[in-house]
């Protein structure tokens, strides 16, 4: 069983030693490491270009890294796609989304895992349950207070960004059992959606359910993360807790300006 960072001893539920990950010339991971505890909110932040994407990639299954290791609550993991990734719990808001503008929000929020009808003595059949995707997806939406749209079988390129991306938010909150990362997911919002997010991350959390965040936003991130991992140059220079430091401190690690300090994870 993982526990919180403060419990001595405690196995992190989500953690990386030592990934490479290089585009020719380019080194977007050396030698990261990552640690994420069970209920947590951990905030990554990094300077454009750090390699923060490559490892929430790496992360989720949507990169597989040169090198390095990946362990879920404690067991070696390979992620070879992030079905793989999500079929163990760990659900992600990438920074494109990821939506299919064509489909409903209704068929979005299901994309890859259809609910089908159940056939003669429980069998499943072939054909789609659309009422029960339907009936769940208003329900989530509901329940988490992000829709504003008329309807769930409206088209999602119908919708404008910041809808667009309460859908992709839901989503991965409605089926994240475990691990919920989000990658920038108040950039394209607005003050009153912004802190629905928020409060969704938040809401996330309560349920147990770690959460990683990715944000250039500081004061965000001083809001609601309990521990923030500083990434520079392709690895976790240091984790800070936002209660000890400023925001000044934590771009002065992030920039280089200030020396790390030693990593309390
Ligand atoms: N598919 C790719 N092909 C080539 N280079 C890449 C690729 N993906 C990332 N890189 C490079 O790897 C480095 C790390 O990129 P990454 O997107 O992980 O950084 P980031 O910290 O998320 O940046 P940002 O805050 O700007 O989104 C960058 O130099 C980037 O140009």
């Amino acid at each position: 069983m993982s526990a919180g960072p403060n419990v001595p001893g405690a196995t992190p539920l989500l953690q990386a030693r030592g990934l490479n990950k290089r585009y020719g010339r380019v080194t977007a991971l050396d030698h990261a490491d990552f640690d994420l505890y069970q209920g947590e909110i951990l905030a990554v932040i990094g300077d454009n270009g750090a390699g923060k994407s490559s490892l929430i990639r790496a992360l989720s299954g949507a990169l597989v890294p040169d090198a390095g290791e990946i362990r879920l609550a404690g067991s070696p993991v390979a992620f070879r796609s992030p079905l793989d990734a999500q079929a163990a719990g760990i659900e992600t808001v990438y920074q494109t989304l990821a939506l299919s503008p064509s489909l409903s929000i209704a068929d979005n929020m299901f994309l890859g895992r259809e609910l089908r009808r159940a056939g003669p003595l429980g069998t499943i059949c072939r054909m789609l349950d659309r009422k029960a995707m339907q009936r769940i997806a208003r329900e989530k939406l509901t329940e988490l207070g992000l829709m504003t749209v008329q309807s769930i079988n409206q088209r999602v390129e119908t919708l404008s960004g910041g809808q667009r991306q309460g859908v992709a938010v839901a989503r991965a909150a409605a089926f994240g059992s475990r691990v919920v990362i989000m990658d920038e997911p108040t950039a394209a919002l607005g003050v009153k959606e912004s802190r629905r997010v928020l409060e969704l991350i938040l809401d996330v959390r309560r349920r147990g359910v770690s959460v990683v965040l990715i944000s250039h936003n500081m004061p965000h991130v001083f809001e609601i993360a309990d521990r923030i991992h500083i990434h520079r140059l392709g690895r976790r220079l240091t984790v800070i807790d936002p209660k000890a430091y400023t925001m000044s401190d934590a771009v002065a690690f992030m920039t280089g300006a200030r020396a790390p300090v030693e990593v309390a994870a």
